[in-house]
């Protein structure tokens, strides 16, 4: 898709590699760090949370029967996709989003002229207790047993992989890749807190843990 563009486009040819070039830069970056790290932190929240980790478990192993995830089953797995949706809440790699004003704009009582950036930080909009409830700093997949729209009051604010027309373009193939992993992990292995993990989720352009998950990996 990305050489049919350039091919198709009329940029000269430094400007036709560069365009490729930053390309393949982005759907690496954007694809590779984003997933890895939601992967982490699901199996971290997992470890923490076993009576989920088994949940899980169960439902890989009632729907696969032993054999590998095909995409039928991927779709089928309601529990580990609700497992992942409150991953993503809490610990949303994309930690802002930006929009630039083009013209003068007014929100409510806000005022936004144009040229200037608003960024979005999907972390606070996702643990805001008006918004989740009381409870909304809690590891609860079960919120999210009705959809996003029966997981909290103003649905559009669940942001994990942003909005409109920038949305994010791997987000169906990062949720299928994210559950044949999680699945075949899961119905191999147990995972349990390390003593060596130290909680430190940090900001360094997404929300990534600074020390590294840690974990207790047992074969099953
Ligand atoms: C769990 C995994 C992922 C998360 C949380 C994530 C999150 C995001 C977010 C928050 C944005 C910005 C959206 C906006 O500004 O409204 C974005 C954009 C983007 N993502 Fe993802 N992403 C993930 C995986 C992937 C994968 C696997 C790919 C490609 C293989 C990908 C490709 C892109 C691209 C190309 C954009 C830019 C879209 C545009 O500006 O039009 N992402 N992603």
């Amino acid at each position: 898709m990305i050489l049919k563009g350039a091919e198709s486009s009329d940029l000269g040819p430094d400007a036709t590699d560069n365009f490729i070039v930053d390309n393949c830069k982005n759907i690496y970056f954007a694809g590779y760090e984003t997933t890895a790290i939601t992967a982490a932190w699901t199996l971290f929240l997992l470890a923490l949370n076993p009576d989920w980790q088994d949940k899980v478990r169960a439902e890989v192993v009632q729907i696969c029967e032993g054999k590998i995830p095909d995409a039928d089953m991927i779709r089928r797995m309601k529990t580990l996709t609700m497992v992942i949706n409150e991953t993503l809440r809490l610990y949303p790699p994309g930690a802002i989003i930006s929009r630039e004003a083009l013209e003068d704009m007014k929100f409510g009582k806000l005022e936004v002229p144009k040229g200037v950036n608003i960024w979005l930080m999907p972390v606070t909009l996702h643990q805001d207790p008006e918004i989740w409830g009381p409870e909304a700093h809690k590891f609860n997949p079960g919120r999210f047993a009705n959809g996003v729209s029966g997981a909290c009051k103003f649905p559009h604010v669940y942001l994990p992989f942003g909005f409109g027309p920038h949305t994010c373009l791997g987000q169906h193939f990062a949720l299928a890749e994210l559950k044949l992993l999680l699945a075949l992990a899961l119905s191999n292995f147990t995972f349990s807190p390390s003593p060596n993990y130290r909680h430190c989720p940090s900001l360094s352009l997404i929300i990534e843990p600074k020390y590294g998950v840690n974990l207790i990996v047992r074969r099953l």
